[in-house]
């Protein structure tokens, strides 16, 4: 199966401090993979260098088949972010918001037009379709943004704790919406601090201090670390 996504020794340093130590590993089209660490582990850091915002200090990687030093701009056009801070624009209605950020990817008018009303058609939206996205449950801004992130059919979607704050149920829709698209193709690449959302990953990496100490699928991981839950596998290692 094709690789999306390569990493060989991908270090990133700020001064003395290094946040990403040579982290290797290799995530596969239409996998969902876990990225797990405390706070302050390393994850944003390496994520930033893979969505092509930050240079790595050294090492190697391809996202998408491009490479993150020399090809940067095209990463950003083959792939889908979406982050827990910054999501959509409060102020702008969901249609505005879908048009604005279907504009950013590149997609035609024609194009545009269409997909809104799909995505106004799966996730229910056409009562709420011309309200300011501010007015809505934190959960459903976080569906439509995730829907957003794949407006331009992005090859990879990074999800940087998509669903932080967001009660268990709606959380659960979010993962359904999540093996949907892993299921037409799409990478997955997302952190979470939520354990049950790691069982769900088809492979998880949990790095702790810079460094990934373990890699492999959730049932191999309780399997290796002789516990039940993949709590208790973080739990073990990321807190030593
Ligand atoms: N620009 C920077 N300059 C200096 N240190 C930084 C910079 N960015 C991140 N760091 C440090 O690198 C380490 C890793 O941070 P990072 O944000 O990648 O962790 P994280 O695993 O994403 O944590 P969280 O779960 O809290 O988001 C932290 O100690 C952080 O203070």
């Amino acid at each position: 199966m094709e690789n999306v996504i390569e990493a060989n020794n991908l270090t990133k340093s700020f001064g003395a401090f290094t946040a990403v130590n040579a982290i290797s590993f290799h995530v596969k089209k239409g996998e969902i993979f876990g990225f797990l660490g405390a706070n302050g582990a390393g994850k944003t850091t390496a994520m930033k260098m893979l969505i092509g915002i930050s240079t790595p200090s050294s090492g190697a990687a391809t996202v998408a088949g491009f490479d993150v030093f020399t090809e940067a701009e095209s990463i950003k056009r083959n792939i889908g972010y979406m982050s827990q801070k910054f999501a959509l624009y409060d102020d702008l209605t969901v249609k505005e918001n879908i048009t604005f950020f279907g504009g950013i990817y590149g997609l035609t008018r024609a194009a545009i037009k269409e997909k809104t009303q799909v995505l106004i058609d799966e996730l229910n939206l056409e009562n709420v379709a011309n309200q300011h996205v501010g007015s809505l449950p934190l959960g459903w801004k976080q569906k439509i943004s995730f829907s957003v992130a794949l407006l331009h059919n992005p090859k990879i979607v990074f999800l940087d704790e998509p669903t932080g704050g967001v009660d268990p149920i709606t959380r659960r829709q979010f993962w359904e919406m999540i093996y949907k698209a892993a299921h037409q193709g799409t990478t997955i690449f997302v952190t979470t601090h939520y354990m049950d959302e790691a069982e769900y990953c088809d492979r998880v990496s949990i790095m702790v201090n810079g460094k990934i100490e373990a890699l492999d699928t959730p049932k191999n991981l309780k399997r290796t670390y002789e516990v039940d839950s993949m709590n208790d596998v973080f739990l073990k290692l990321a807190r030593g």
